[in-house]
């Protein structure tokens, strides 16, 4: 970890969110940073959201990239895992293909375990509210995370869910503890070329918080300009 790179000297736990199209990625990034529901909130981008949020007691500085289905070139976005030190990974309940690119998701994931990376994962089966219009059973959202080895989440982002809250949490703790053993992918952490234009409705500051939305090009461009500068430009809305 760069120390130039800190703006503070808590520990920072990196987090993929990561699903189909439509799922519900941005609208459950941003209920579980603000716990509020921005029902119309579309998004064409990936997205970097950081904020310091208190775990056992402690500030722990949390960066989410929220990877949008638009920007996917390909089905599994690996320059993203790269970064990311820990994932969740999203389906909605109401869309079976969500819950094939889930399953194909982490097997991609548990390969790259496999290959001696621990990266925490937790699976999210979201859209609960919408039990009428289920395509997928709680028992199969069950099963693939038990044969995976991640907790599994029915959830409602559209509901004030605090299964939600304590999925990420727990993932959050995990994380954070797998790093103090060791930092993973130390010498090929990248952010990647990602692809960046403005989200018609940034998401709200909740008060007393500190979010920034970065767009990750900028964050990239910084990432070049310090290396190259020593200088640190992040962009936020
Ligand atoms: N009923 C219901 N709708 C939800 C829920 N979560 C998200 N949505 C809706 O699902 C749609 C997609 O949500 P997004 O957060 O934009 O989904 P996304 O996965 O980020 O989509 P992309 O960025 O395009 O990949 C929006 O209309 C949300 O309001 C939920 O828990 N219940």
């Amino acid at each position: 970890m760069k120390t130039e790179e800190r703006s503070s000297n808590s520990p920072r736990v990196r987090i993929l969110v990561l699903g189909m199209i439509n799922v519900g990625k941005s609208a459950l990034t941003v209920r579980y940073l603000t716990r509020r529901y921005i029902g119309e909130y579309r998004s064409n981008t990936d997205l970097l959201y950081r904020q310091t949020v208190t775990i056992n007691n402690a500030p722990v500085e949390v960066e989410i990239i929220d990877v949008s289905g638009e920007t996917r070139d390909s089905s599994f976005p690996s320059e993203q895992v790269q970064w990311a030190d820990g994932c969740v990974i999203v389906y909605s309940i109401t869309d079976r293909l969500s819950f094939q690119y889930a399953t194909e998701a982490l097997d991609n994931l548990n390969k790259i375990r496999a290959g001696g990376a621990s990266v925490p994962v937790t699976l999210l089966g979201n859209k609960a509210d919408l039990a009428h219009l289920r395509t997928v059973t709680e028992d199969e959202g069950r099963k693939l995370g038990a044969r995976i080895g991640c907790p599994f989440h029915e959830v409602s982002v559209a509901e004030n869910s605090t299964d939600l809250y304590a999925a990420f949490e727990t993932l959050l703790n995990e994380t954070k503890n797998q790093l103090g053993k060791s930092r993973k992918f130390s010498v090929t952490k990248m952010i990647g070329t990602l692809i960046s234009s403005a989200k018609s409705h940034p998401p709200p500051v909740p008060q007393g918080g500190t979010v920034v939305v970065c767009h990750k090009s900028d964050l990239h461009k910084s990432r070049v300009l310090k290396r190259r500068q020593n200088f640190t430009a992040t962009a936020s809305l």
